[in-house]
């Protein structure tokens, strides 16, 4: 089966059609701190009741910092940690001990807290090409879809992972998918590899928009005022003119997409004085 859903959901964010999507925006970091934390939570639960896992794909930047509250009580003693299996949605192409790797930032910030098995740990080799850590990493995915670790979609022939987080850029971006890039049109992949971000460092690997669009889950977090004209554009009706933010294609098939923004990203909404209880 090919991916001729992922199309329909780009031209729908094209034709400006409504999209199905929840917003939780929240008056400070540290309710969004703590709604991300129970909703992460929750849908370890519930994957770790259905299926006996919870694969879940991290993203760089402020997402992992917001994700802190998980290391604290009551998280870190109710999470079925051991169930955990962490990916990556996408990873900067440097060593996994450099300042720019994501994998550190989540082992220093959030997975070094926990108990997870350092086998359910698949981060991207850092020892060859940005081409060949992409080949190895869809590799990895592949045989983890064989064994059911990660589901596999109904509907399109991509991995389902459980919940995929992505921050976003002041650019509308999500994972390393960047706007006006070739990237966004990669569909026979399941990763790929970039050479010329725009945001630094210049290489990364990263899903592509099949695979987001296939996971159960999918939340988008933004915060601060540089991100509210790109959650304006992702998230509110732009009309068919203009070329969408990656962030608009983000519009899981048959999963749920989640907006966790603070009141500055959200103050450019149509409709973003609602605040979450
Ligand atoms: O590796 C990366 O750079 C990220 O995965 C990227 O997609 C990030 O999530 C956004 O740029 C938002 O980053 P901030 O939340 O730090 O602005």
């Amino acid at each position: 089966m090919g991916f001729d859903g992922v199309e329909l959901v780009g031209s729908m964010a094209l034709s400006g059609v409504r999209k199905d999507r929840e917003l939780r925006i929240h008056e400070s970091l540290d309710e969004l701190s703590t709604d991300l934390a129970d909703y992460i939570a929750e849908l370890s639960e519930a994957s770790v009741k259905e299926r006996g896992v919870f694969a879940i794909a991290l993203s760089g930047g402020s997402l992992i910092g917001l994700m802190g509250k998980l290391c604290e009580a009551p998280y870190n003693k109710t999470v079925d940690w051991a169930k955990w299996y962490i990916f990556w949605a996408d990873e900067r192409v440097v060593a996994k001990s450099h300042v720019d790797s994501n994998y550190k930032l989540a082992k220093d910030r959030l997975l070094s807290k926990v108990p997870i098995i350092p086998s359910h740990v698949h981060s991207i080799n850092d020892s060859v090409s940005a081409e060949e850590a992409t080949d190895d990493y869809e590799f990895v995915i592949r045989q983890l879809v064989k064994s059911r670790v990660i589901s596999v979609s109904d509907i399109s022939d991509c991995p389902k992972f459980d919940l995929i987080l992505l921050g976003m850029g002041p650019d509308g971006h999500v994972a390393s998918l960047f706007p006006n890039h070739s990237v966004l049109e990669k569909k026979d992949e399941w990763v790929t590899f970039i050479t010329d971000s725009p945001k630094s460092p210049p290489e990364r690997i990263t899903f592509t928009l099949p695979v987001i669009n296939s996971a159960s889950n999918v939340a988008i977090v933004a915060t601060g005022d540089s991100k509210a004209e790109a959650a304006h554009m992702a998230v509110d009706d732009m009309g068919s003119d203009l070329p969408p933010v990656p962030a608009a294609i983000v519009q899981p098939l048959k999963g749920k997409l989640v907006w966790f923004l603070d009141k500055a990203a959200a103050s450019k909404l149509d409709d973003g004085t609602q605040v979450s209880a």
